[in-house]
């Protein structure tokens, strides 16, 4: 690795096509060592932002920068940034010809191509023409491609979409692992759901403007009262009745008693732990309910689900 702790800067990025105001006034940051999910629904201007950061659309205003320098005045970018944005496959060439080809033109060593074969899980298939894979191959080697150059940065354009239930595992924990290794990771998606166990912050936009940026945390804690799921590893002793009152003198609200799991507001989940230790109750079960985060989400970019406003072709003019 060349890397790394290259962050990815986007200040006040705004972009217009013709009457459409895709990308509006947009900042944020995605650090090194962390995965950012970049969150919108359909329209919402995630890849014209993505390709504004890749320099292959010219902004209107504002600025993007990877490592304080934008894309186009960096020197072999490609050892710098990664991205699936424009991954596109000659349906005749195999994986290894495609790798290659990317290979030569970015002018890194014959032995890359091997290497990121094997790193994604496609060694077997890299003689087979790119025309007979499967989408979650063609995503695969999409990531074989970006991480060519062992770049710092990774910016990938729903990476997740379309994947089986495999798929998706083996990417959330290939993620993680880059950005382990001290990379920074962008990834679109329109669901929050595809991502939220991958990513560590998040920023939505809607209709083009920033709608929030944060960690997962505090989107999560944004969005009120958190219920916490919590189940009891043995109940011999009664002991799901036994946490559910020490919950409840310790202030908390506790639901569903004599079920098997309990629901517990008004209290974070590492306080619901601490408070079963406390009362050496062993657990089988901690997490935050999933819908609230969901939900929270929605809240942000509801009546967005459209394309984003239309605005007169004289107003505001492109700076
Ligand atoms: N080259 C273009 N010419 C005209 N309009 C465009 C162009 N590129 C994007 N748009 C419009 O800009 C808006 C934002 O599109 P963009 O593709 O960035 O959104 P997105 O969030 O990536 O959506 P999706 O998830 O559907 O790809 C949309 O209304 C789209 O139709």
């Amino acid at each position: 690795m060349t890397q790394h702790a290259v962050p990815v800067e986007v200040n006040g990025l705004s972009k217009r096509f013709g009457g459409v105001q895709a990308v509006h006034r947009l900042s944020f940051t995605a650090q090194p060592g962390r995965v950012t999910g970049f969150l919108g629904p359909n329209g919402s201007g995630k890849t014209t932002t993505l390709s504004m950061v890749l320099g292959l659309t010219r902004p209107d205003s504002g600025t993007a920068t990877i490592g304080g320098v934008p894309y186009a005045r960096l020197d072999r970018p490609a050892l710098t940034v990664g991205s699936s944005l424009s991954a596109d496959f000659h349906p005749a060439h195999t994986g290894r010809a495609h790798l290659d080809i990317v290979r030569r033109a970015i002018g890194v060593p014959a032995g890359a191509v091997d290497e990121k074969l094997a790193l994604v899980g496609l060694a077997d298939a890299a003689d087979r023409k790119t025309g007979g894979y499967s989408l979650g191959m063609r995503q695969r080697l999409a990531l074989a491609a970006a991480l060519l150059g062992d770049p710092g940065v990774l910016l990938l354009d729903e990476p997740i979409n379309g994947l089986d239930p495999e798929g998706i595992r083996w990417i959330r924990l290939f993620l993680r692992h880059l950005a382990s290794e001290g990379r920074t990771v962008l990834l679109s998606s329109h669901l929050l759901s595809e991502v939220q166990q991958t990513v560590d912050d998040v920023v939505v936009i809607r209709r083009g403007e920033l709608a929030f940026a944060g960690t997962l945390d505090e989107l999560q804690r944004g969005s009120g009262e958190r219920t916490v799921l919590v189940s009891v590893a043995r109940d011999a002793d009664g002991e799901h009745a036994t946490l559910a009152q020490a919950l409840q003198a310790a202030g908390a609200g506790v639901h569903g008693v004599r079920g098997a799991v309990m629901r517990v507001t008004g209290m974070d989940p590492a306080s619901v732990g601490l408070t079963a230790l406390a009362a050496g109750i062993p657990l089988s079960h901690l997490s935050v309910e999933q819908a609230e985060l969901e939900q929270s989400f929605l809240a942000l970019v509801e009546d967005a689900a459209t394309e984003p406003p239309v605005v007169a072709a004289t107003e505001g003019g492109a700076a």
